[in-house]
């Protein structure tokens, strides 16, 4: 099916507000990053499948034959519609020589692979003998949505190499966009993979990696927003790892133990996401300073909360502390627990200003870095249109 290379890119994302709650119903809003993951899939003749990951320095490889037998197993029920089973999980750990109960970084990349191009070559009835290299410009596993990136470029590319979807890149033009439906599809496929990495997602970082903008997700439904500002955000990695399926389940077991403590507090944060939403929409339609504390209040008041539903950490109350003294304010973003924090700028913020913030916090051992939001989902790429230093990536590979 594949006649030739194909490269294709989806961004990260950042939450403005609404991680955690999202799972269990609430709106979030997020916004995509201009931090991407690129993938590059190559037609093969030599009858295997091999999956090269530089970022955690790893590369394997299987027989399509070995593949095929897993398949034949397996192609009951492996759709787009259908969560990935216990039984399906197990049978994958015992063919990748996966013998450890711990998710491992290797363990988690290697079983969503292996997950989505088992159900999509079951579905297509394709078995697809391939070249895959992922590289990604996300820190990963640091709340800025690595895995959502990862799970919709991995479904882009195998949908694509088993024929599911066209491949819309056209000789004159260096970056391009599926259809529509095509891209809702992608999307259905990456939940998926997200769901063999998270345990219980959402679908907010897969629906942002997939349609890319800024997007109020809630039970499922996505809403482009349409009209919003231009936002100034510092994004901080306090460089703490930690596991977004081990937060999320923490945070259940709290509501569980705590009902009427937390639901309000999950309430709170839902009406935050509002209240921010109809900010920026104002924003839009006139813009002005006056609405600048507004938002900042918000990201205080919900940083609060995320500590007490559970998933803040002394790293991110260092970052809100350190952006404090500068009249900045701060919030976690993505699961908690380490990771990443958002700072808002103002428009008019002084260049000086921000790098006095980004030494100190670099002092605290953090990395820091001003981003630009709210740019396009996961596209295909024409060579020529690659940066250098993704090339090199995809040539040394
Ligand atoms: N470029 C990549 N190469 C290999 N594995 C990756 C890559 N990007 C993501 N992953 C997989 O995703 C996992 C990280 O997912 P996790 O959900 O814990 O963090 P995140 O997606 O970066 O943050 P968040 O979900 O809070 O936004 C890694 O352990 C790895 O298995
Ligand atoms: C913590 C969480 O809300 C966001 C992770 O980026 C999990 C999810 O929505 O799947
Ligand atoms: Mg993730």
């Amino acid at each position: 099916m594949l006649a030739k290379p194909l490269t294709l890119s989806a961004p990260g994302k950042a939450i403005l507000h609404g991680e955690h709650a999202v799972v269990h119903g609430k709106a979030a809003l997020a916004v995509a990053l201009n931090l991407r993951t690129f993938l590059q899939i190559r037609p093969s003749n030599n009858g295997k499948v091999l999956i090269c990951l530089p970022n955690i320095g790893t590369s394997l490889n299987w027989e399509t034959v070995q593949l095929r037998t897993l398949l034949r197993a397996f192609s009951d029920g492996l759709d787009e519609s259908k969560s990935p089973s216990p039984e399906q999980m197990d049978a994958l750990k015992e063919f990748a020589g996966i013998t450890t109960g711990l998710s491992t970084t290797e363990s988690l990349a290697t079983l969503a692979f292996l997950y989505l191009y088992l159900s999509i070559s079951a579905k297509y009835g394709q078995i697809p003998s391939v070249e895959i290299v992922v590289w990604s410009e996300l820190p990963i596993g640091a709340g800025l949505g690595s895995s959502a990136a990862y799970s919709v470029c991995l479904a882009a590319a195998l949908l694509t190499a088993c024929g599911a979807i066209g491949c819309p890149l056209e000789e004159e033009k260096s970056v391009v966009r599926w259809p529509e439906e095509e891209l809702d599809l992608i999307n259905r496929w990456a939940f998926r993979g997200e769901q063999v990495i998270h345990g219980k997602p959402s679908g907010v970082d897969n629906s942002v990696a997939t349609w890319g903008g800024v997007l109020r997700f809630q039970s499922g439904k996505i809403t482009s927003l349409k009209r919003v500002p231009t936002l100034r955000i510092l994004l901080t990695n306090t460089k703490v790892s930690r596991s977004t399926k081990i937060l999320v389940a923490g945070v259940k077991d709290k509501i569980l133990k705590f009902p009427a403590i937390m639901n309000p507090v999950l309430a709170s944060i839902d009406a935050i996401s509002q209240e921010c939403e109809n900010v920026l929409e104002a924003m839009a339609e006139s813009p002005s300073q006056e609405y600048y504390p507004v938002l900042e209040e918000l990201f205080d008041i919900n940083q609060h909360h995320l500590n007490v539903v559970g998933v803040g950490h002394s790293s991110l109350d260092n970052v809100c502390r350190v952006t404090a003294t500068h009249g900045l304010h701060s919030k976690l973003t993505g699961a908690g627990g380490g990771g990443c924090a958002i700072t808002l700028l103002r428009p008019d913020t002084d260049p000086l200003m921000v790098e006095a913030v980004r030494q100190d916090l670099s002092a605290c051992g953090f990395e820091c870095w001003e981003t630009s939001i709210g740019v396009p989902g996961i596209c295909l790429h024409s060579l020529s249109s690659l940066k250098a230093e993704v090339l090199h990536v995809f040539n040394s590979a």
